[in-house]
């Protein structure tokens, strides 16, 4: 089979929970469509309770979905199940391992399980490849965090999926692990895997992916090349405060997109790739402004959550 254009693609996808107990009925995802380009870094993005990981439990065949289509690697779920699974290798948020395996036996047991013939097999490279070598013969309880991520990484890789999903993979990880998980994450992509992870942190998404797709209630708000989302991410807002309060603004900025506050004080918004904080601050001390105190605000996703929520309206 050729290798299709998108790794995934889904179409009016919607998953409502049931009513439970005193928990009410839950519309999870509201008919989402996406598209997911093949050989891609795409990244899910949005808060807690978004609906993230309701979409890739829908693909892993974790959660059954309400209405719509989904295909991953142009197989419809529904139609092939078992193939299209099999297109994917999944990681969940939680590490869930048995310790009293090692990492060689966890990986030879996920691929029995996957039904991947003795000879195809690749434990030693995958461990290679995600620097586990030398924990080969440890037993899981004695990995560290970090390694035991790693493993997971491992163990979604034996049947060589050509997507990878990643369901927060640096949560709750230090900056270094961080650091080394992406390195590893862009290895796989290099090679051509199609990753998809999810992930609250703006950070992360703006690091790793091409594609970024917002997710807020349920809704898909925005999907676009990650510079252009960034581009709307680029206003800033910056506060000062002056020794004296001001009771007007100085002629000489009222070009800037500037606000006198009943403080006294000032908020200039600006935007960061062209103006620049410093160039800044040096007009407003032309403008014989004394600076006591300054500071400056960029927008948080929930900002532009509601920035983009309002364009579209
Ligand atoms: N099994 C379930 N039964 C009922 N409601 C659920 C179930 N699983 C998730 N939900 C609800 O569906 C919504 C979406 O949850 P989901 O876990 O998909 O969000 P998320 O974006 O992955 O969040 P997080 O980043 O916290 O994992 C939430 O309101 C959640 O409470």
């Amino acid at each position: 089979m050729s290798a299709p254009d998108y790794a995934i693609e889904v179409e009016n996808l919607e998953k409502v929970y049931a009513a439970s107990g005193k928990m009410p009925e839950k519309r999870a995802l509201q008919s989402i469509s996406l598209k997911i380009p093949r050989g891609s870094i795409f990244g899910l993005l949005g808060p807690n309770g978004a609906g993230k990981s309701t979409f890739i439990n829908i693909l892993a065949g974790l959660v059954t979905k309400t209405s719509g289509t989904a295909r991953i690697w142009d197989m419809d779920i529904d139609q092939h199940p078992r193939a299209s699974r099999a297109a994917i290798g999944v990681v969940n948020q939680e590490i869930t391992m048995d310790p009293f395996f090692t990492p060689e036996e966890a990986l030879e047991l996920q691929a029995g399980f996957y039904g991947v013939p003795k000879k195809s097999r690749r434990t030693a490279e995958i461990l290679e490849a995600v620097g586990l070598s030398d924990k080969a013969d440890a037993y899981v309880r004695q990995l560290s965090g970090g390694m035991k991520r790693r493993l997971m990484i491992a163990k979604a890789l034996v049947h060589r999926p050509p997507v990878l999903i990643l369901d927060e993979p640096t949560a709750g990880v230090d900056v270094e692990l961080r650091r080394s998980l992406w390195q590893y994450v862009r290895r796989l992509h290099d090679e051509g895997t199609t990753i998809i992870l999810t992930t609250h942190y703006l950070e992360e998404a703006e690091e790793l992916c091409d594609e970024i797709a917002i997710v807020n209630h349920g809704e898909i708000i925005a999907c676009e090349p990650t510079p252009k989302l960034l581009a709307r991410m680029d206003q800033r807002i910056l506060k000062i405060q002056p020794r004296e309060p001001l009771s007007a603004v100085p002629e000489s900025l009222e070009h800037l997109d500037i606000r006198l506050l009943k403080s006294g004080e000032l908020e200039i918004a600006y935007r960061n790739s062209e103006t620049g904080i410093g160039r800044l601050l040096e007009k407003v001390r032309e403008a014989g402004i004394s600076v006591a105190d300054l500071s400056t605000d960029q927008p948080k996703l929930e900002d532009v959550f509601v920035a983009m929520t309002t364009e579209a309206a």
